[in-house]
């Protein structure tokens, strides 16, 4: 008996099994019109008995390539405008790792009400691929909110809630923004999913370093502030002039004169977030392109030390000549692109950097900060650091008085010290990188303990040192010079000595000949 139902129910499971199984042919097979007509019925028949309209925002809009400012808002205005109406909320460390942070629970709905109207949100999570098995979430997953409400509240959902969301999202990133550092190095070795896709990974920027303790010339400083203020400011003005909204910054100098210290000044000034990126580390001119894509408004691009990343110099013609086969050529096993540059192990040219820093992509997406910085100025070809593409050249250079001011106060806390006038001195006759100096400000033994006295003492001791190693050295190089213009002069000498010798040679030569000649004509005479 009991075999029998068994039987029976199995028959029905199977029935079921196969219509499951076949509704998909099964769907293919009605007419496409009747299939409209019926939608369309179904669709008329919910407006007709529900009273509830549905907006979906979906993460990626039509195109695919970036998320959508949109999303991003409300998932922000659901996060945390919302919150206190959500049953199930996480909790995580916020901004600076210090205070708590609550915010709706992933899939879990929300309600809200504004101006008296219900509104209610559904997040959900659509696999874009339904049969491809990936451990890696984020690339197969499409995520959207769904908004309901009712009907009669359409007007004032379109024209007022939904400015809101945005307006409120923004405003809640922006309070909430931990401000980050970016490598596109790092991708490729620690995450296996993401190896070779190209995508930044980041950590939180921490750098302590700001305009009031960079040591430098007071003016220049003033005039750097100046001009990123107008930068930040300058929305409606790059707009004007139609420029896209960006600016280039090479700081160059010698080796520990803050070059990487004023860029992490200038992102903690700016409140941006920083990208580093290692222009070794990118396979190509699409690559780069990527990456750029992929940075957001609001940010500084790094690359440092410029001149050594990629050989980029004196290869401009080749570069440019080739720029539409590398802009294209993603193939790594086409070897498309001038011999130099596979030389490298690299395969971003010169042209492509143009591009990155200034091509019609680089407007994309809110206003940007490029920095490029070099010890070698001079080694960089001009087309990359004109204006325009670099607008302010800034020099970093050793450390002189107003800098040593700066650096006395931040490490030493004094202003005024009887021992500055020979500082002064001292700065302007030896070169020392503001490294140096705060090096030696820093009293890392228990001796110095802080005092100024020693300390400068100590400094005064460091810059002497440093005069006589540049003068020794200044005069080993004079002497080396004196010594390379004495063998020239030597070799001129001889040279010329030689030429004369051989000259006189060839007068004697000569002279010889014609008595030679004038000998046999004599004969010739005297036998006629
Ligand atoms: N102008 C400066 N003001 C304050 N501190 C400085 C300055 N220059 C250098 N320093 C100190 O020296 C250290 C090295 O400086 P930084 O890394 O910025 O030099 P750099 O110019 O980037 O050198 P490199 O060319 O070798 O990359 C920093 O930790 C910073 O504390
Ligand atoms: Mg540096």
């Amino acid at each position: 008996m009991a075999g029998m139902v068994l039987e029976k129910w199995g028959a029905v499971w199977s029935a079921l099994a196969s219509l499951v199984f076949l509704w998909p042919m099964l769907q293919n097979h009605i007419p496409t019109g009747l299939r409209q007509w019926l939608t369309i019925l179904a669709d008329k028949l919910t407006t007709l008995f529900s009273p509830y309209l549905h907006i979906t925002i979906s993460e990626y809009g039509d195109d695919r390539f970036r998320r959508s400012d949109f999303f991003l808002a409300v998932e922000a205005y659901l996060s945390q405008a919302c919150a206190r109406r959500a049953r199930r909320l996480k909790a995580d460390l916020g901004r600076d790792a210090k205070n708590l942070q609550v915010s709706v629970d992933d899939n879990q709905e929300v309600t809200d009400d504004f101006r008296d109207a219900m509104l209610w949100w559904y997040p959900s999570n659509k696999p874009t691929r339904a049969n491809f098995i990936s451990f890696y979430p984020a690339d197969d997953e499409r995520r959207s909110y769904r908004l309901v409400f009712h009907r009669r509240h359409r007007d004032l959902v379109l024209d007022e809630y939904l400015p809101h969301v945005l307006a409120e999202g923004r405003a809640v990133t922006v309070r909430n923004r931990q401000r980050r550092l970016f490598t596109n190095n790092a991708s490729n070795s620690w995450n296996p999913y993401r190896r070779g896709k190209g995508v930044w990974s980041h950590v939180p920027f921490e750098h302590p370093a700001n305009f009031d303790t960079l040591a430098m010339d007071p003016d220049e400083k003033a005039a750097i502030i100046d001009d990123l203020m107008a930068f930040k400011e300058g929305k409606d003005y790059y707009v004007s002039v139609g420029k896209a909204w960006k600016r280039g910054y090479l700081l160059y100098g010698p080796p520990g004169t803050g070059k990487s210290t004023m860029i992490a000044a200038m992102a903690n000034f700016l409140d941006y977030d920083v990208y580093d990126l290692e222009l070794t580390a990118v396979k190509n001119n699409t690559e780069l392109r990527k990456l750029y894509i992929e940075t957001t408004g609001k940010s500084i691009i790094v690359i440092e030390d410029i001149d050594c990343s990629v050989d980029l110099t004196s290869k401009r013609k080749k570069a440019s000549g080739d720029k539409k086969v590398s802009s294209e050529g993603e193939d790594d096993d086409k070897p498309k692109l001038p011999t130099e540059e596979k030389d490298d192990g690299t395969k971003v040219t010169l042209s492509g950097l143009l591009n990155f820093i200034d091509g019609l992509w680089s407007a994309c997406g809110g206003e940007r900060i490029i920095i490029f910085t070099t010890n070698h100025k001079e080694k960089l070809d001009p087309a990359l650091i004109r204006r325009g593409r670099m607008d302010v050249h800034i020099e970093m250079s050793y450390c002189r008085f107003e800098a040593f001011k700066v650096l006395a106060k931040n490490y030493l806390g004094v202003e005024k010290h009887e021992l500055f006038v020979e500082i002064r001195k001292l700065l302007e006759e030896a070169d020392v990188s503001p490294a140096d100096v705060a090096e030696n400000l820093m009293p890392m033994s228990k001796k110095k303990k802080r005092d100024p006295d020693v300390c400068l003492a100590g400094l005064i001791e460091a810059l002497n040192k440093a005069k006589e190693e540049a003068a020794a050295k200044a005069k080993e190089e004079a002497e080396a010079k004196e010594k390379e213009a004495a063998e020239a002069k030597e070799k001129e000498a001889a040279a010329k000595a030689k030429e004369e010798a051989e000259v006189k040679e060839k007068e004697a030569a000569a002279k010889e000949e014609a008595a030679a000649a004038n000998g046999g004509e004599d004969q010739g005479k005297a036998n006629g």
